[in-house]
């Protein structure tokens, strides 16, 4: 399978490098300290059972890329669009765009811009790059990917690969539970900086994170999705699944890079003004990442 993947980051490069590895022909657009380094070196994947050099072809320019029978789109939010427009001259009548990102809208988005179909995908893993060309591992691995023609054939693909890969008809359901969590867990951390275990114990935490909940889940109904009864007790129970963990919100913060906040509480917020749903503790989240995103700006990169 030819596959270009848009965003040589912490996903792209882990999904992209393990199917180069399973002998896809996999090519990854990206900025140039990760291209260069990857050119140079391969690609440095650490593992729980150690670390591999992948072999994988990589470009900072679209143009260099070549048509693909898959396109993953790796890439923060908020350069969804940016992203779209950069695949254009890459698609064919039977390529599929693949959206392996955090948020509820990307799939439009990239639809809008492409006029394309695009499947979504709920990313359950834990990356980040740890240098150029370097990806750190977690825990997770897991996708699900939405329904379409081709979905049997990539998620063989992908299991095969290494990266264990259901379909689901409910993959919108999922984004939201994941969006749900996220908007939960992230801004909380990221403002104080701290993991998800000492987090719950201070006294009113758990109180703001069930109007939290509350209020995705209003407006999640408003618009057709319908979270799960138990929406607010997996919430809780991710500080038990990964009680040291920080989030990837207190993490951009830290390293002073821009953060997805306007795309989590921050779509929340936008979803809920235009139903006329009240959402002031997702609003108060928002505001207060985004005045860590100005005071912490130059922190460490
Ligand atoms: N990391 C994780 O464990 C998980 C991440 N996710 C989601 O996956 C998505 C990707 O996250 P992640 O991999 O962590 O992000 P990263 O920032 O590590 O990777 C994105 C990379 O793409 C680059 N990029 C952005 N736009 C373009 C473009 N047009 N052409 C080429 N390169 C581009 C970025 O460069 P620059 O920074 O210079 O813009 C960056 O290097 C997000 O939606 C995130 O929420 C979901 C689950 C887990
Ligand atoms: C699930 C959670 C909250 C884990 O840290 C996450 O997705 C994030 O940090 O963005």
């Amino acid at each position: 399978m030819r596959i270009a993947v848009i965003g040589a980051g912490a996903v792209g490069c882990y999904v992209g490098g393990l199917l180069a590895h399973a002998g896809h022909n996999v090519t990854l657009l990206g900025r140039a300290v990760h291209v260069d380094a990857i050119k140079a070196n391969g690609l440095l994947l650490d593992m729980p059972d150690g670390s591999r050099r992948i072999e994988v072809e990589a470009v900072t320019d679209a143009a260099d890329l070549s048509p693909a029978d898959l396109v993953l789109v790796c890439v923060k939010s908020a350069d969804t669009e940016d992203a779209g427009r950069e695949l254009l001259p890459i698609l064919r009548e039977g390529t599929v765009i693949l959206s392996l990102q955090n948020g509820v809208d990307n799939a439009e988005k990239l639809r809008t811009v492409t006029g394309h179909s695009v499947v979504p995908a709920v990313v359950y893993v834990a990356v980040d790059m740890k240098g150029p060309g370097h990806v750190g591992y977690h825990g997770g691995g897991r996708l699900l990917i939405g329904s379409c023609p081709e979905s049997e054939a990539i998620a063989s693909a992908f299991t095969q690969a290494g990266v264990p890969t259901i379909i689901s008809e409910r993959v919108l359901n999922a984004l939201w539970t994941k969006l749900t969590i996220n908007c939960a867990y992230n801004a909380l951390s990221a403002v104080a900086q701290i993991a998800y275990t000492p987090m719950l114990e201070v006294e009113g935490v758990k109180a703001v994170m069930a109007q939290v909940v509350q209020e995705c889940q209003d407006v999640a109904a408003a618009c057709q999705v319908w979270l799960p009864e138990t929406m607010l007790q997996q919430v809780l129970d991710i500080a038990k699944l990964m009680p040291d963990q920080k989030s990837s919100t207190a993490q951009d913060i830290k390293r002073g890079r821009p953060t997805e906040i306007d795309y989590l509480n921050g779509y929340i917020v936008r979803k809920g003004a235009e139903f006329g749903i009240a959402t002031p503790t997702n609003q108060a989240l928002q505001v207060m990442v985004k005045l860590a995103e100005k005071s912490h700006c130059h922190v460490e990169r």
